[in-house]
């Protein structure tokens, strides 16, 4: 048919082509009238508009060279073995033409056949295509309902996959930690015990390792379905399921109809008789108990993604428009571009659209033998492989440890120095495979206590080294005097001073300094004897285990932040409400911690505490102790005893800690230029431990006496360890409002805001800044100290 009569039959039905509908239809409308009309007539249409023909090959060469450049970059990265950049030259890429591909082309098939009816109807029937357009506003309704709901498939699938990741990790992680805290403990206790009870627990914790590898197996057997894993996800060492077990349980989880159940109710049970045998005290267990549920919970959660598919209404709901949207598409834009370009197009917006949904599909199911799948073994490996240091690391006596090739014999070491020299040599042997799990483990690195200076590489080359001397005692930053002091906690009421220091004295001539209730100050006349003292593996006195550590030197202000890393900034949040992010040094939050640590594990430390309710008490979702007054959290008063518990007499709230509420008040008004509060000097001390999972009620604290209230004596809170979501309302009726403590950081509200209604709503997992994961290992969580003038 000639152009002409193309033009003149296509008045009537073909004025629709003129009214642009279609995106960008302007330029795509003229083209691909001229382009049917020259299939028909030759090359004539292109020959009138010159201009045209050139942007069209313009934009041909431009798409064709952009495509050859990306590819072209592609194989250079991947030469470069920039594998993260290789992604259109990498075996995964969509230009691979074998298995590995990571994008299926075969749900392409039915769109394009349906372009291609398209393209037979517009040649066999030029002048009646128009009779076969939908309209495009229908498309337009089908595609915003499609477009969220492939958001939101595309997202969820993503989060499974990658959910699913950091939980093998946590299973991975948690198994690791197990396994250190009870070989930790059990090299203190080694020192100690003899005979058959030794005997007995050194088998218990060899039980213990060989559990916790097989539930590592165990874990990768059922989530793999017991297919081997893709080659590139698969491990050089894997030892069958009862590698490391006794000739009792390897029978016993042959038998069990479930072999990961089996590991961790056998996992229990071992960690209760080692609590039994008194290997682990109550809160190691109870740290033990946590993190093997942890680990049961992330098995869980990955089972349930292996059994359970997407919800089959939004899948099928899905699916249908999506392929009403992509098989009718080339009806839509028949007419306005030609064949080759509706082809093109049809193409590119069936792969974009279809891609989403097959890639959402394939993340739907992390578990597999596709390399995209999670590579189980190479997580898991590493955790295998702990049971192995660990026993060979009862064969090496901490002494004698070498680390590249310093010795450190002279070095007289504690447990902590014995597990972090042990950890820096793992990490140093990469034994654990996993890069998180490395750093994870990774002793954080030296700044305080000198004792610490055998344990990391970076000290000890700095120490060797003469011109950097002064530059190591710099870092000690322990004024001489200060290094004489040691503090001891744990320390039973009834025990009299006289007793301890007469146990001290074997390490030096000393004095004692200060008794307060819970612990007290040694002063040696040596700062060599405070090493030695803290050096010994354990402090045995009349049967109570004391802990030691340096105490603070007195200086001023030394807690303030001053990393440029953790940037201070203080934030009003409202008329006596203030939030001092990262006020708090890492230094002092790790002295802090170690504080905490010692005195919580002292009889008069951590219990977990009840409040009354309406009918029955309820236990709170937190751990706690008191220092200088404790809260009775029944009778709702401060007392010297712990009137609701155990009636052990409250620790006393040392004068460091007393300065520390002082200085950060101090601090504040001088970064604030003004007096933000009334002064307030601290008569009692609330430490609150949670787990991930613990929260407090929005609540006020108004126990504290009528004049401090009136007063606006401020609260002072101090936040250690994980994050979490701090809530707070001046009323109830009044929106809630929130904010994330993270660790270092300082909440005070008093003045006008002192009935302030306040509460944790969630503790954020995995959130302990790196430095203090080592400090925090046998109590993870958050800490939270908050300091209060009761009168
Ligand atoms: O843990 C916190 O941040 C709040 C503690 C608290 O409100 C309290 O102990 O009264
Ligand atoms: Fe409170």
């Amino acid at each position: 048919m000639p152009y002409g009569t193309w033009l003149r039959i296509g008045q009537s039905p073909l004025r629709l082509l003129r009214q642009p509908r279609f995106p960008a239809a302007g330029f795509w409308h003229v083209s691909g009238e001229r382009f049917f009309a020259s299939a028909r007539s030759g090359t004539r249409a292109f020959k009138k508009v010159p201009k045209l023909r050139r942007a069209q090959s313009l934009i041909g060469v431009g798409l064709g060279g952009s495509v050859f450049l990306a590819v072209a970059f592609s194989k250079a990265a991947a030469k470069a073995g920039r594998e993260d950049e290789a992604i259109w030259a990498s075996r995964r890429g969509p230009l691979a033409w074998d298995a590995q591909r990571a994008i299926e082309f075969a749900p392409l098939i039915p769109c394009i056949g349906s372009g291609l009816v398209a393209v037979t109807i517009t040649r066999m029937y030029p002048c009646q295509v128009a009779l076969f357009r939908v309209p495009a506003n229908v498309h337009e309704l089908v595609a915003l309902p499609l477009s969220i709901l492939l958001a939101f498939r595309f997202q969820l699938s993503y989060d499974r996959w990658w959910q699913s990741r950091q939980h093998v990790q946590d299973v991975s992680i948690n198994a690791v930690a197990i396994a250190m805290s009870a070989a930790n403990n059990q090299d203190s206790m080694q020192l100690s015990l003899t005979g058959k009870l030794k005997g007995e627990i050194e088998e218990n914790e060899r039980r213990l390792l060989g559990l916790l590898d097989a539930a590592c197996a165990s874990v990768e057997f059922k989530l793999s379905c017991g297919k081997p894993p893709h080659p590139a996800n698969d491990s050089h060492v894997w030892e069958p399921m009862d590698a490391h077990l006794n000739p009792e349980d390897a029978a016993a989880i042959a038998r069990a109809a479930h072999p990961v159940l089996w590991c961790f109710d056998s996992i229990f049970s071992t960690i209760h008789r080692g609590q039994m045998l008194g290997a682990y005290s109550a809160e190691l267990a109870s740290g033990m108990y946590e993190r093997a549920t942890a680990m049961l919970t992330a098995f869980r959660f990955c089972q349930m993604v292996l059994q359970q598919q997407s919800p089959a209404p939004f899948m099928v709901h899905l699916r249908t428009l999506l392929l009403v949207f992509c098989v009718s598409f080339p009806f839509t834009i028949i007419g306005y571009v030609g064949p080759w370009g509706l082809m093109l197009m049809q193409i590119a917006l069936s792969f974009s659209l279809l891609g989403i949904e097959f890639v959402s599909r394939q993340m739907e199911h992390p578990f597999g033998e596709d390399e995209s799948d999670i590579p189980l073994k190479q997580v898991m490996a590493g955790t295998r492989g702990i049971g192995a240091v660990l026993d060979l690391r009862s064969h090496v006596a901490c002494s004698e440890l070498k680390l590249s090739g310093h010795d450190v014999r002279e070095r007289t070491a504690t447990p902590e120095q014995c597990m972090l020299t042990f950890v820096g040599t793992v990490a140093l042997r990469s034994r654990l495979a996993e890069p998180n799990e490395a750093t994870l483990l990774r002793p954080p690195p030296h700044r305080g206590p000198p004792g610490y200076a055998g344990c990391s590489l970076g000290p000890l080359v700095l120490a060797l080294w003469p011109r950097h001397r002064p530059l190591l005692a710099r870092r000690t930053r322990r004024p001489a005097e200060g290094a004489k002091v040691l503090f001891v906690g744990g320390v039973p009421p009834a025990m009299s001073s006289e007793t301890i220091l007469q146990h001290m004295e074997r390490f030096g001539p000393a004095t004692v300094v200060k008794r307060c209730r819970g612990y007290l100050y040694i002063k040696f006349a040596e700062p060599a004897a405070v090493a030695k003292a803290r050096a010994a593996p354990e402090h045995l006195v009349e049967g109570a285990s004391l802990t030691v550590e340096p105490a603070l030197a007195k200086k001023k202000h030394w807690y303030c932040q001053t990393d440029p890393e953790y940037p201070v900034r203080v934030r009003k949040l409202g008329t006596g409400i203030v939030h001092i992010q990262n006020m708090i040094s890492m230094a002092m939050q790790r002295h802090l911690a170690r504080r905490v640590l010692s005195l919580g594990r002292s009889p008069a430390g951590f219990y977990r505490p009840s409040f009354a309710g309406r009918h029955l008490k309820h236990r709170m979702r937190l751990s706690t102790f008191c220092l200088g007054q404790h809260w009775d959290t029944l009778s709702h008063e401060y007392t010297n005893v712990r009137s609701d518990s155990d009636g052990l007499p409250v620790l006393s709230l040392s004068e460091d800690l007393l300065d520390l509420a002082c200085g950060i008040q101090h601090d504040l008004d001088q970064k604030c230029k003004k007096q933000m509060f009334p002064k307030m000097r601290p008569q009692a001390c609330i430490v609150n431990h949670y787990t991930t999972e613990g929260s407090l009620g929005l609540h006020q604290d108004l126990d504290e006496s009528e004049s401090s209230l009136h007063e606006g004596l401020p609260v002072i809170s101090l936040s250690l360890g994980c994050s979490a979501r701090f809530l707070f309302t001046m009323s109830p009726e009044e929106e809630i409002r929130s904010c994330v403590l993270k660790s270092g950081d300082i909440f005070i509200f008093g003045g006008p805001a002192r009935l302030l209604h306040h509460g944790i709503q969630k503790v954020f997992p995995n959130t302990t800044p790196k430095k203090l994961q080592g400090d925090l290992a046998s109590l993870p969580g958050r800490l939270n100290l908050t300091f209060r003038q009761i009168r």
